[in-house]
């Protein structure tokens, strides 16, 4: 399955510009409290930890606390929440006149929970009872009821169109009725998902009042041939993960003049088992990045990295890694001034050993990226601004100043701007050791990518986090089989593949002891590379004899070529744009080194080659 690019990274374009709503500071804030993992006090402190200033609350998670509404309203009212909805009531309209009236009971005890909560907000959603009728002037004159009896309590009505409703499943059918209803205390809850996932033309929400816009709510998707139901109920993602233009429904809202929350609903099986304070903060990230790209608030712009300053390794026992270095052909040619942390250089790619950090329980672990970026400070205030965990500096005296965040693996990613007269370089921090140049033989030109893996259920909000923060590209989106599990990977890339990152998703809950991360090194001769380091006594992962018969029968190559890459172990892809050849190293610790030689434009990652290496590697591991 192959999901649909993301967009790149796109500021407010000029284009926008003539009839974009005026830029504001930016909306209030909420999600429903179904959006995250955990029982209802767990998820109010996780929601306002985050910054949100309201939630909706969700009927089932009210059902399910000991709390008392008041209780909740107390909380709420403590960690500085609003409530801004209360949700959902189902199957209210256009059925026979004694199920309405047996439905009017039912909101009046709504109405008395929502007292309690202090929310005057109810969202009701389209029928989807078998009794309902395909009947508007009915449905209409019945929401009316409904809207004059919550009127006697101070309560609104929001109605909203759900994708699969008996009779009402688009929002503009939706807005139909509330507008025949006609009630003050009625109107129309818009849910980007519901819209999208319809294809319905969202020009027309700039037709509805915007006072008559009582709620907006927000989800993304992946594209997926499904049931639109089971769709919503376990695939929706927060904005700017899946492949919906849920920016294009903000600001067609904003353009009606809706001003009130951007609230996030989301109904997904991953994060209903993740951290609720993590998700808490991706979610509201991806509301930062989705009010920027609807052209509602200005974050400081992305200083778009434009290639690899070094990779760091971690490990309190380094033999293992400088051998397989050694191997590749570094040579060490520095040693900080005041940590215990070397460079070691070949062509322009440099790696930092850190011996004082790293587990020896682990082995050699990768810990940091460094990213050339033009104005690293630019670059670091936009990543605070969108809510990325500033690294403390672990500065001694008179080491330059390097800004750092944590991507949300862990890894840490320093905005770089190496051996530039205008800006303090982290090279200075190094002394030069003396390195014989008949130690050089040097087929590595350069860092072409890092492979970071992801926890399982980190993977949506890693891509949404190197797009958004750092401004890269999302590409191609691979899921195959492992020998375990199902392996997803996406890359996502700088401008002019400058800097790549693939980001690989772990084999599954439990297997966090075998996230491997990987150091992809360009040359230009990944046979020569391969043999040089076999010669220099490293091991290559050895790669099935099937693998190249089926190579052979695959493409037209060259006997000679496919000899060569059978007894190198390089395997072999390719497109329209060029080839791509590869190798790997076993892996010491949860590190291992690819070698990558492109030809042509080729701007891939061996995709198709991704299953053969973790069979190998799983092979190579159990029967080494
Ligand atoms: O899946 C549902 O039933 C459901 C309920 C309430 C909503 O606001 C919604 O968008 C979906
Ligand atoms: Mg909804």
């Amino acid at each position: 399955m192959v999901s649909a690019q993301l967009a790149a990274y796109e500021p407010v374009s000029a284009h926008d510009a003539p009839d974009a709503p005026e830029v504001r500071l930016g909306a209030r804030k909420s999600i429903a409290t179904v959006s995250l993992s955990g029982p209802l006090s767990e998820k109010l402190t996780a929601i306002a930890a985050a910054g949100f200033d309201g939630v909706e609350i969700f009927e089932n998670d009210l059902l399910g606390t000991p709390l008392s509404p008041e209780e909740i309203r107390a909380r709420c009212a403590d960690l500085g929440l609003a409530i801004d909805l209360y949700q959902p009531m189902r199957d209210v309209e256009a059925v026979p006149e004694d199920v309405f009236v047996r439905n009017l009971r039912r909101a009046e005890r709504k109405f008395d929970v929502m007292r309690r909560l202090g929310a005057d907000l109810l969202l009701v959603c389209s029928s989807v009872d078998p009794r309902a009728l395909d009947d508007d002037a009915l449905a209409a004159e019945q929401l009316r009821r409904l809207a004059e009896r919550a009127h006697e309590h101070g309560i609104r009505i929001a109605y909203e169109a759900l994708a699969w409703g008996r009779h009402v499943d688009t929002y503009d059918h939706a807005w139909r009725i509330v507008e025949q209803a006609d009630h003050q205390a009625l109107g129309t809850c818009l849910d980007s998902f519901h819209i999208l996932s319809r294809g319905s033309d969202v020009s027309g929400i700039a037709g509805i009042p915007g006072e008559k816009i009582f709620f907006l709510q927000l989800a993304d998707a992946p594209k997926l041939a499904m049931d639109v139901l089971q769709w919503s109920r376990h695939h929706r993602c927060f904005p700017g993960q899946g492949g919906l233009d849920v920016a294009s429904v903000v600001s067609a809202a904003a353009r009606a003049g809706y001003d009130g929350p951007l609230s996030l609903e989301v109904f997904n099986d991953v994060f209903r088992q993740a951290d609720a304070a993590q998700t808490a903060v991706d979610a509201l990230r991806s509301l930062l990045v989705l009010e920027e790209s609807a052209g509602l608030s200005a974050p400081p712009v992305p200083s778009l990295p434009t290639g690899f300053a070094f990779a760091e390794l971690a490990t309190p026992d380094t033999e293992p890694v400088r051998a397989v270095l050694d191997a590749l052909g570094f040579a060490r040619t520095g040693r900080h001034t005041s940590k215990p942390v070397e460079l070691w250089e070949q062509g322009a790619a440099r790696l930092l050993l850190n011996s004082g950090a790293g587990s020896r329980r682990y082995g050699p672990t990768l810990a940091a990226v460094g990213l050339e970026t033009p104005d690293p400070a630019q670059a670091a205030r936009r990543a605070e601004a969108l809510l990325a965990p500033v690294v403390p500096r672990r500065r001694a005296l008179g080491d330059a100043p390097l800004d750092a965040v944590a991507a949300p693996d862990g890894t840490e990613l320093f905005f770089c701007r190496t051996d530039r007269p205008d800006h303090p370089s982290w090279t200075g921090d190094f002394e030069p050791l003396p390195v014989s140049p008949q130690e050089r033989p040097g087929h590595v030109r350069r860092i072409d990518h890092v492979a970071l893996t992801q926890p399982w259920h980190q993977f949506d909000e890693a891509v949404l986090f190197h797009r958004g923060v750092l401004g890269l590209t999302v590409h191609e989106s691979l899921d195959l089989a492992d020998p375990y599990g199902l392996f997803r990977s996406r890359a996502v890339a700088g401008p002019g593949g400058g800097v790549r990152l693939a980001l690989n998703v772990a084999p599954g809950p439990g297997a966090d002891d075998q996230m491997l991360q990987h150091i992809a090194l360009a040359t230009d001769d990944v046979i020569a590379a391969a043999r040089a380091v076999r010669a220099r006594g490293a091991a290559l992962l050895p790669i099935p004899a099937n693998y190249y018969d089926d190579l052979a029968a695959r493409h037209d190559l060259d006997p000679r070529l496919l000899e060569d890459l059978r007894e190198s172990g390089v395997l072999y892809d390719r497109d329209e744009h060029g080839e791509f050849l590869h190798c790997y190293t076993a892996a010491v610790g949860r590190v291992f080194f690819e070698l990558v030689q492109r030809t042509g434009d080729h701007q891939g990652y061996g995709a198709r080659n991704a299953g053969i290496r973790l069979a190998a590697q799983y092979a190579h591991q159990h029967h080494p």
